[in-house]
């Protein structure tokens, strides 16, 4: 059997990645595949355990460091329990966010460094990167508008950060995104949800 397509999806809060997550999934199963849905932090029994701990409570309940690490834990267990047997069936994996979300938060806005986040996703997860990661880019205005619209007040410890916070994260985002064009694709996110559906399509056309 062949392997599946592993395809994650990146970017800040409110670009309308689980939203496209579910589109994408539909779309594609309409052509045949099988898919899995999944997410990070979270996505296995353990990882979900995590995603908890990562994203409840108090805002400074965690230092920088401590985060990345239980970040690179989650991934560590999504990876080995979910998203490799799921590939090795011949599934394709849709993930909501994936190691550049370390990156781009940990890595870039917190300060803790590419080269530590990359070493961590070494350790945990060998390394393994996704087929395609399909960055949403939407103006950081009307992201964090639509964020808010949801959330009413409820965002989690890391949507509650500062615009400062989501602007660091936003050029870390497009700095990963410049430096490996091979895997990544810059998808605009504004727009009707069809639209948006069609151009992330389009960019997984190749696979
Ligand atoms: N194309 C669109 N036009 C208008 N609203 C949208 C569009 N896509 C998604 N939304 C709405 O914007 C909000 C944020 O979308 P969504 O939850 O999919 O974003 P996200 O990137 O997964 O966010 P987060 O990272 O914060 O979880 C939701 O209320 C969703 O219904
Ligand atoms: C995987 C991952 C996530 N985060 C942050 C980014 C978001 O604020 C939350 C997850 O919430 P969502 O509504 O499910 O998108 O966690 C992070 O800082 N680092 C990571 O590696």
């Amino acid at each position: 059997m062949a392997r599946g397509r592993f395809i994650s999806l990146e970017g800040g809060e409110g670009v309308g990645k689980s939203t496209q997550l579910r589109a994408l999934a539909a779309a594609l199963r309409a052509r045949g595949h099988d898919v899995i849905e999944t997410r990070e932090p979270g996505g296995s029994a353990g990882a979900e355990a995590i995603r908890s701990l990562l994203l409840d409570g108090d805002a400074g309940r965690w230092t920088p460091a401590a985060e990345a690490l239980l970040f690179a834990a989650a991934r560590a267990d999504h990876v080995a329990k979910t998203i490799l047997p799921a590939l090795e069936a011949g599934q394709w994996v849709l993930s909501d966010r994936f190691l550049d979300s370390s990156l781009a938060y940990q890595g870039g806005a917190d300060g803790i460094g590419e080269a530590v986040i990359r070493q961590l996703h070494q350790v945990g997860s060998n390394g393994f990167l996704p087929d395609r990661t399909l960055l949403l880019a939407l103006p950081e205005a009307e992201a964090a508008g639509r964020a808010a619209a949801r959330d009413r007040g409820a965002a989690d410890r890391f949507g509650a950060r500062d615009a400062a916070y989501h602007a660091r994260v936003a050029a870390a985002f497009a700095q990963l995104a410049a430096g490996d064009p091979a895997r990544f694709r810059i998808v605009d996110s504004s727009g009707s949800a069809e639209d948006v559906t069609a151009r992330l399509l389009a960019a997984i056309d190749d696979l």
